[in-house]
């Protein structure tokens, strides 16, 4: 197999599509997804180098796991579901902090995925946000998150990581909003990423390998019949 030269996560809660969003820009498909468990990663050739993307687990069960797959990372895509706040707001509150392993000068894209279900239906400002989730738009669910919710959890990430946003891409340059089920911008999601964390996999390079164990390092004792990589 080839090696990995860099690395970017998805991160997020379960459901809101971190799997479909990597089948459908590597394998140009929407499919039926089952839960992940542990984490998986394709691997991506972008120029010269080969970027490992790795899918990991939203269950709650598997938490505890986030940080090792975020160690070293160049790049983590903090994704969410727009037809649910709760799931922006798990970003801040639980995955956050696994990203305190990943490389210190890490990009954070934040993702919305779900469009499909909602996209003529965004929330205006000033309107208040509907009691429940669910609440009818047409023939759509109305939008929960705006993009600037996503906004402003993108500025307090800057906050917790102490990074100006002088130095760091523009908050509107790094919130997406995406549907894993049509494509709508899950190309562009990924290219904008790949395109920033090359500089990053130079330096990475330049400096040696990393001291510490990569997960992508790691070579099982003996081979399932079905070949599992979970
Ligand atoms: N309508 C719509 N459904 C989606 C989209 N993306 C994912 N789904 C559906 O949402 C469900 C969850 O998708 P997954 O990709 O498995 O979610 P996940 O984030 O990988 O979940 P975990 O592996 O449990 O962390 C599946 O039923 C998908 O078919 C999308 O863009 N639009
Ligand atoms: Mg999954």
């Amino acid at each position: 197999m080839k090696k990995p030269d860099g690395k970017v996560v998805l991160l997020g809660d379960m459901n809101v599509g971190k799997t479909s969003l990597l089948h459908r820009y590597m394998e140009r498909r929407f499919q039926e997804t089952v839960s992940t468990v542990g984490g998986a990663f394709y691997l991506k050739q972008w120029g010269p180098y080969n970027i490992s993307i790795w899918d990991t687990a939203g269950r709650e069960q598997f938490h505890g796991l986030g940080s090792m797959y975020c160690r070293g990372a160049a790049a983590v895509i903090l994704t969410y579901d727009v037809n649910s706040l709760q799931s922006l707001t798990e970003l801040e509150e639980r995955f956050l902090a696994l990203t305190d392993s990943a490389s210190a000068d890490c990009i954070f894209a934040i993702v919305g995925n779900k469009v499909d279900l909602s996209d003529d239906c965004t929330l205006p400002p000033d309107e208040n946000r509907p009691e429940k989730s669910g609440a009818s738009c047409g023939s759509k669910v109305r939008k929960q998150v705006r993009a600037e919710d996503a906004i402003a959890l993108y500025k307090k990430i800057l906050k917790y990581k102490m990074l100006d946003e002088k130095d760091v891409p523009a908050a509107e340059k790094m919130c997406f909003e995406t549907s894993a089920k049509t494509g709508y911008k899950v190309d562009y999601l990924f290219e904008t990423v790949f395109d920033m964390v090359v500089p990053i996999i130079v330096r990475q390079k330049a400096e040696g390998p990393p001291q510490t164990v990569d997960i992508t390092d790691y070579k099982p004792a003996k081979r399932t019949k079905s070949g599992c990589c979970a």
